[in-house]
């Protein structure tokens, strides 16, 4: 199965995923902001709308190759705003994370990589043409999900994201899953105002590498403490190691623009 490892990694995946080689909208991109073919500012840009209500049960799993927060399927979670015109449904939210401070995003913004980056998942809930997550990614449609996108560096303690810090210990071995404690309060995590970011049509950032994915990457980073970071890195990827780095490297821009909500 696909990793991160030398001979499962992103320039392997292309032998079961071609799109990895011959896509036109992969991602993650290397976000430039001055130049020729840097983001370009879109007045008509207008805040990103979240509305997250406490989720009540949900599963938190190391699936091998990152961690994931998923609530039940009865969630009444809504994205929609920015460069949406329609609403999407939560789905789920993951990590991406290196083994120091200076890797592991997977957007970069002018080359520079985060330590870590924090993606929300979301899906089209108003298309005719599927009514599921995984529908949405089988389906072709070029913006059937939404990915926000966090970067996350190192400062002050996250209050807001402890208590899944807290349960990465619980997760060490791949495949594993706990039950989550309680309720999680994803909207104390993202910053008030949404209205500074970067977006572009791309795909998922791990096979299938569906090209189906509206980005939207903010530019503010999330802070988080040098434990809670570390707490990431202990996190087994299911061959005895921990989990160092899952992040893809940028891939072409070919024909697309990036568009920036900000000056
Ligand atoms: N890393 S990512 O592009 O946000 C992402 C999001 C949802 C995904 O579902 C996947 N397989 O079913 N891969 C995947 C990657
Ligand atoms: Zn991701």
């Amino acid at each position: 199965p696909w990793g991160y490892s030398k001979e499962n990694g992103p320039a392997t995946w292309h032998k079961d995923c071609p799109i990895a080689n011959t896509g036109v909208r992969q991602s993650p991109i290397d976000l430039i902001t001055t130049g020729q073919t840097c983001a370009k500012y879109d007045s008509n840009l207008k805040p990103v709308i979240v509305s997250y209500p406490a989720f009540s049960e949900a599963t938190f799993l190391n699936n091998g190759h990152s961690v994931q927060f998923q609530p039940s399927a009865g969630n009444l979670s809504e994205l929609s705003g920015g460069p949406l015109t329609k609403k999407y449904k939560f789905e789920q939210f993951h990590f991406h994370w290196g083994n120091n401070d200076s890797e592991g995003s997977e957007h970069r913004v002018n080359g520079k990589m985060y330590p870590a980056e924090l993606h929300l998942v979301h899906w089209n809930s108003e298309s005719p043409n599927f009514s599921s997550f995984q529908e949405a990614v089988g389906s072709n449609d070029p913006h059937a999900l939404c990915v926000l996108g966090f970067f996350l560096k190192v400062g002050a303690e996250n209050a807001s994201l402890k208590p899944i810090t807290d349960l990465l210990s619980k997760v060490k071995n791949a495949g594993s899953s706990v039950s989550f404690p309680g309720k999680f309060d994803l909207k104390a995590v993202l910053p008030e105002t949404l209205t500074d970011y970067y977006t572009y049509d791309g795909s998922l950032t791990t096979p299938p590498l569906a090209e189906c994915v509206k980005w939207i990457v903010f530019k503010e980073p999330i802070e988080v403490s040098t434990a809670q970071m570390e707490a990431f890195r202990a996190v087994d990827d299911g061959h005895g190691k921990p989990i160092t780095g899952n992040y893809r490297p940028p891939c072409p821009l070919h024909t697309r623009t990036v568009a920036a909500s900000f000056k």
